[in-house]
């Protein structure tokens, strides 16, 4: 079966700015990046501040900055997503929720916001359905973004996206700021739009709440994947688990463990020469700091670490 979202050694490079200005080096913060989404499925895209999650879906809907170097191929529907057709689909076949909240706006009311990504349909009566859907009340229509709460906002973002009835949709940390009634109910709204065909990329650092509606869970570390597995697979002590850094951050959970791994993600630029977890893994020998592990398929997932069996 082809994905609907294949995504394959994406590499992602930023040139020096400018020259002669101080030592500023070429960075990659996206290298060999591969996964895949398919119909109807949520993937869940966890790893902490920086590994490289927004910048992956900034790839995917062609909204990275002009200057940026981008390599690998992109596939939605099996057709290559080259720039044209990532100009067509975007907003359309593949929308995003983004990350924050600024993306609204600013000189739009709400309801506006959300009426003009309708494809089909009134678009009036579609947004009303999408406001009661979201709790919404009818009086923020009116409103301007600066006059919605934080949580309000997020909502919006969620209506505006899903509008457009998209067949994959990008939702980049879609809950910070959102209550726990709140991040359910969200959730639950993008477990329905995948339980009716569509493909979702749930952006979080929330691995808990992920895990509640997440099929697949892809963990990235340092701008490439480390593993994918399935959600389920999280459980007990990580013992399915593949890659050391997973493990890690199953344990660090409060309903695991909640043992914290010591020592921070490698900065883009500072990347060790093989495997860029291995100055923090239990495990690693002298070949995983010489090379870095090729990704692989392992018991119906993937793993970048020689070590996992
Ligand atoms: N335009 C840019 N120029 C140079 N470096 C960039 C640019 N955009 C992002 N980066 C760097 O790329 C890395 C990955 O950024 P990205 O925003 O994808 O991280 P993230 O996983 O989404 O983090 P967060 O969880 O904080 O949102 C970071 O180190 C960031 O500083
Ligand atoms: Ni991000």
């Amino acid at each position: 079966m082809t994905a609907l979202l294949q995504v394959e050694n994406l590499t992602i490079r930023f040139p020096a700015p400018g020259r002669g200005l101080g030592s500023r080096k070429e960075l990659t913060p996206v290298q060999g990046l591969s996964l895949s989404v398919g119909t109807g499925e949520i993937l869940a895209v966890v790893g902490s501040s920086g590994s490289g999650k927004s910048l992956l879906a900034h790839a995917v809907l062609g909204i990275l900055p002009r200057q940026t170097k981008v390599t690998g191929t992109l596939r939605f529907r099996g057709e290559e997503l080259t720039p044209a057709r990532q100009a067509a689909v975007r907003g359309r076949e593949i929308a995003l929720v983004p990350q924050s909240v600024t993306f609204l706006d600013p000189l739009l009311q709400a309801g506006r916001q959300v009426r003009y990504g309708v494809n089909e349909g009134d678009p009036a009566a579609v947004q009303r359905s999408l406001f009661r859907r979201y709790r919404l009340a009818e009086a923020v229509e009116k409103l301007f973004p600066f006059q919605l709460s934080g949580g309000m906002a997020r909502r919006v973002l969620l209506a505006a996206a899903t509008a457009g009835g998209a067949g994959l949709v990008i939702a980049d940390e879609p809950t910070p700021g959102l209550d726990s009634e709140a991040v359910r109910e969200a959730l639950g709204r993008l477990r329905e739009l995948a339980d009716g065909g569509c493909g979702v990329m749930l952006i979080t650092h929330d691995i808990e709440s992920a895990l509640t509606v997440a099929d697949r869970v892809a963990v990235l570390y340092s701008g490439t994947v480390v593993e994918t597995a399935a959600a389920a697979e999280f459980a007990g002590r990580g013992e399915a688990l593949r890659h050391p850094y997973t493990r890690a951050l199953w344990r660090a959970l409060p309903g695991s463990g909640f043992t914290p791994l010591p020592g921070f993600q490698p900065a883009a630029g500072e990347l060790p020469p093989g495997c860029a977890f291995a100055p923090r893994c239990g495990q690693a020998d002298t070949a995983c700091g010489q090379e870095r592990p090729p990704l692989r398929e392992l018991r119906g997932g993937t793993v970048r670490c020689v070590h996992a069996t």
